[in-house]
């Protein structure tokens, strides 16, 4: 028999797979204290929850039977993934099962917005019978920005153009075509700031987005626009949409997420101009039924040894594999970190080519890897080994392995290539013997350097003195040096270099080096 602990509320007709099975004991208790979820999952095989239960690595580290976590939604900011994974625990989630409810209530906070309804609700149950107060703003022709166009950022979109709204979003992985065929106008995020009468957010919360809507992206937006975040509290900053708001600048706000939940007592939730929901954005029967049906059906399959549909952290690799593959994990990953980062333009297609020794290994994990590393910098953790070529397939990127004979001299040597709406870039990279990895080849340059580290690479034209400059001028900074290598085509031609130094280059010392005479393009990286 094997225990299920479900620790949020969840859909009694959703989890109905796991009440029917006889293999299956249910403990359905949405009010466990810590200490009790800790007693709890002591015998638990699989947990399910939402996004209440925090699943900390203590909480992990209590259930020596645990081998599946469900989360019955899309985010898993809740779950410790690292000693998930650290710990053998699968998880999975439920990323389709509540984009429609999510998006309804995007639209139903926007409808609010603009007609003022809950205010003039509150006023009404006051007996007060207020018009004048209340003259909202039609939707009709009004610029819709959307940011983050992934599963609930379309859904939004299709539902604002039959408002007759325009709409133009911003993500990575949006290019003109794509947009074309979604039927919006395809922007940068800047763009989206400027045009938008009412700004929605739909993207995951990583390092990057985290107040990504922040007094300089608000100061760039139009006066009396409107922002929205039905996606997670801490995309747009709160204190600078507080500020926002009570200077004039932004007209209100609609909030279902906070940075901090319970938010009962927001300063937010002061001003007039601000409606707001409890993190609702998932709160219908329809979606609780489809995410607690979809982590049930996952739960059962790997409890009964069989594979899951949705899983957010590592697959199992035969110890066999592993010891062949392993070595080449980290130079896969960060050959794709690296090129990710000095790539332009949005991504299509990546190309990896084996060679050497991996002619003989099944590389397909080693592919899988480098895609996690170059899809990392827009989707944070939420892209890893299990569900990499998904992901990237999602946002209708090409990914292809082949087998090469040329080695140009080492006994291995892996080439990851990246190919964007504006360029193709390469990076390879050998393990050596003895000495670890290395970097052999940027694009049409032989180098060689240690992947790890602050690095920066610079484009520059191969004239007299541009290496001496940019080593004074890191010296001003005191940013000391600690490998420096050059690469060129021809004399006097397009040239490379690349640097790893002892601490990020960073503002005015970056904006100096850009500068700097034959120099055409710096980018500083930390992998
Ligand atoms: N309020 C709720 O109850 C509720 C319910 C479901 C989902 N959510 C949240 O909504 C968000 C979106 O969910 P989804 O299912 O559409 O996810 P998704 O993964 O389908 O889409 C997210 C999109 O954001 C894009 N993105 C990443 N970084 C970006 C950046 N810097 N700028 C612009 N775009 C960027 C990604 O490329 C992706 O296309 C998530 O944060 C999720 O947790 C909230
Ligand atoms: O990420 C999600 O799926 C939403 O934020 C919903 O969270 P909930 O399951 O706690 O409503």
């Amino acid at each position: 028999m094997h225990r299920v602990l479900i620790s949020d509320p969840l859909s009694e007709d959703g989890i109905r797979p796991l009440l029917e099975a006889e293999d299956i004991e249910t403990v359905m208790n949405p009010n466990l204290s810590h200490e009790q979820l800790l007693e709890e999952i002591g015998s638990a095989e699989a947990l399910i929850v939402r996004s209440q239960t925090q699943v900390t690595r203590e909480v992990i580290e209590h259930a020596p039977h645990l081998k599946i976590i469900g989360r019955a939604g899309v985010g898993v900011d809740n779950i410790d993934l690292d000693a998930a994974t650290e710990n053998g625990v699968i998880v999975v989630n439920a990323p389709d099962g509540n984009t429609i409810s999510t998006a309804e209530h995007t639209m139903a906070m926007l409808m609010s917005l603009a007609r003022n309804i809950p205010q003039a609700y509150h006023q009404l149950q006051q007996k007060r019978w207020e018009r004048k107060k209340f003259v909202g703003v039609e939707l009709k022709d009004k610029v819709l920005g959307i940011v983050g166009f992934g599963r609930i950022g379309r859904e939004v979109a299709q539902r604002a153009k039959g408002h007759r709204m325009k709409v133009i979003a911003f993500d990575p992985f949006l290019n003109e075509e794509k947009a074309e065929k979604a039927g919006v106008t395809h922007g940068s995020l800047e763009e989206v700031l400027k045009q938008a009468d009412f700004l929605t957010v739909h993207t995951p919360l990583i390092e990057k987005t985290k107040h990504l809507i922040n007094e300089e992206a608000i100061a760039m937006m139009k006066t009396g626009a409107r922002i929205l975040n039905c996606a997670r509290g801490g995309i747009v900053e709160e204190n600078a949409l507080y500020e926002a708001i009570q200077s004039g600048k932004i007209a209100g706000a609609a909030l279902d997420v906070f940075e901090e939940e319970p938010a009962t007592e927001h300063p937010l939730l002061s001003l007039s101009e601000v409606i707001a929901t409890p993190h609702l954005g998932a709160s219908t029967i329809e979606a609780q039924e489809n995410v607690a049906t979809d982590v049930s059906f996952d739960v059962l399959e790997l409890l009964r040894g069989g594979t899951v549909k949705n899983p957010v952290n590592l697959p199992s690799v035969s110890s066999e594999m592993m010891e062949r593959l392993s070595p080449y994990f980290k130079l896969s990953e960060r050959l794709g970190a690296f090129l990710s980062k000095v790539v332009e333009g949005t991504l299509e297609r990546v190309n990896v080519y084996y060679s050497g020794d991996l002619l003989e290994v099944d590389t397909m994990p080693l592919t899988r890897i480098a895609v996690k590393g170059i899809l990392k910098r827009h989707i944070g953790e939420r892209v890893n080994d299990v569900n990499a070529f998904k992901t990237a397939s999602d946002k209708g990127i090409t990914v292809n392995e082949q087998k090469s004979t040329q080695t140009k001299g080492f006994t291995n040597l892996i080439t990851v290539e990246i190919e964007t709406d504006q360029e193709k870039r390469s990076l390879a990279g050998t393990l050596l013997n003895g000495l670890g990895a290395r970097i052999v080849q940027f694009d049409q340059y032989s180098i060689d350097v240690v992947p790890e580290g602050h690095l920066v690479v610079i484009r520059h034209t191969d004239q007299p003195g541009a290496i001496g400059r940019v080593g004074s001028l890191l010296a001003e900074h005191e940013i000391n040096i600690a490998t420096m290598q050059v690469g060129r085509t021809n004399e006097g031609g397009e040239a490379v270099m690349v640097l790893t130094v002892d601490k990020p280059v960073e503002g005015n010392c970056n904006d100096k080096l850009a500068q700097i005479a034959d120099i055409k393009k710096v980018q500083c990286l930390t992998i």
